[in-house]
């Protein structure tokens, strides 16, 4: 196997993408400009229409009326005076759609890519291994799952091995529960080949789960970037104006309370007290870091601190945000020490509770709202 080359390949240069483009179509502009270092996986949220998958494009190459400066890892893609084809560019695109080659098997769609790319680097199996298709190989493409396909389409991605991997919404023809594997499928690939990432999705939690910084786009523009905590529990009031985004969290596993069917998870509380926060009994080791969600139609809100109550969460805050949601529901934002959790509430409940800027509550909720991954 030959992991160890891969990995020390991948480390040998300076990963950083710098882009500034303008892109005009008729009734739509583009204008981006931004120089990351390229880590992670950058999640890329928006509206529809908002010019993500135009992003892409561009950046991949395929769009060649854009007026775009282009550098991955040090080598000008476009500028001006160059413009490097889409297939010399060392950039992976995983579509919607898996865009298989029909006429091919599986192994023949691998091998593809796999042979256009000299030397090879990655390890076939590995990569057969790590998508998930070994039963896969023989078979017809046309009759493969919208999972399968796309666990085709990502490990042929990879066996052309990129520097850059596209992804646009690659995702969304999945049923919930084909989406869940897909996406610590995708975790696993990214910890294996520290390969970086630009994952376009609509859907919130998805981009919760896997991204270490997200970008949000508006009207052709980015409107805010930054780590993944900071961008979706500050998400802009035009994002959020239907939806709440859901509490984004990291926190340690502290201990099991197996006979509880609970596991305790690290948290500090105002005034640096060390307070009980509780999630269901999961399998992780002490000290692990998970990433962690809590949807806001999940957390209630109390003026006072409720004494004897079965739900078992409890901290108290300071109300920093009321927005409307609809005719009759409000968001509230609620800050907990560094932590800004966001509660789905009725404007009824707001005028009862009298809540405002700076209102002191407590924010309460059940160990099976928090989801941990
Ligand atoms: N080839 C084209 N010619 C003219 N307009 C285009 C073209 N491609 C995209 N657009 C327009 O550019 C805007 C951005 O489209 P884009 O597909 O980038 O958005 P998006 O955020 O990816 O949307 P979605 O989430 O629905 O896929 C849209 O208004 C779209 O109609």
């Amino acid at each position: 196997m030959s992991m160890g080359i891969m990995k020390s390949l991948k480390d040998n240069f300076d990963k950083n993408l710098n882009v500034d483009i303008a892109l005009d179509f008729d009734h739509f502009n583009l204008r981006c400009q931004f120089r990351f270092d390229l880590e992670g996986i950058t999640g890329i949220l928006g509206h529809s229409g908002s010019g993500k998958t135009s992003l892409l494009r561009v950046i991949a190459g395929l769009n060649q009326d854009a007026k775009a400066d282009v550098i991955l890892n040090g080598r000008t893609l476009q500028n001006r005076n160059n413009f490097i084809k889409p297939e010399q560019r060392k950039i992976g695109f995983v579509f919607q759609d898996a865009r298989l080659f029909p006429h091919l098997t599986v192994l023949g769609n691998l091998n593809y890519a796999f042979k256009r790319c000299k030397p090879n680097h990655l390890d076939l199996e590995e990569i057969i291994h790590l998508t998930q298709i070994d039963a896969l190989l023989n078979r017809d493409v046309l009759k493969l799952s919208a999972g399968e396909k796309q666990r085709v389409a990502i490990a042929r991605a990879l066996l052309a091995e990129p520097e850059l991997l596209l992804m646009d919404e690659p995702l969304s023809n999945l049923d919930n529960r084909a989406r869940g594997n897909m996406v610590q499928l995708l975790r696993n690939i990214h910890q294996r080949l520290s390969l970086p990432i630009l994952y376009v999705s609509h859907n919130i939690i998805e981009i919760q789960q896997l991204s270490d910084d997200v970008m949000v786009m508006e009207n052709g523009r980015i409107i805010q970037h930054g780590h993944v905590h900071q961008v979706l529990n500050n998400l802009h009031e035009r994002i959020t104006s239907e939806i709440s985004s859901p509490t984004s969290l990291t926190l340690t596993v502290k201990q099991h309370l197996v006979n509880f069917g609970l596991t305790q998870l690290d948290f500090i509380a105002p005034h640096n007290n060390q307070v009980k926060l509780f999630a269901p009994l999961m399998n992780a080791s002490l000290g692990q870091a998970l990433r962690c969600y809590i949807l806001a139609d999940d957390l209630s809100l109390s003026l006072v601190k409720p004494e004897a109550s079965s739900i078992i969460n409890c901290f108290c805050g300071t109300v920093t945000q009321l927005h409307r949601l609809s005719r009759n529901g409000m968001m509230v934002k609620v800050q907990v020490m560094d932590h800004t959790f966001t509660i789905n509430t009725s404007r009824y409940a707001v005028e009862l509770l009298r809540l405002a800027h700076g209102t002191e509550v407590y924010i309460q909720f059940q160990a099976d709202a928090i989801r941990c991954f």
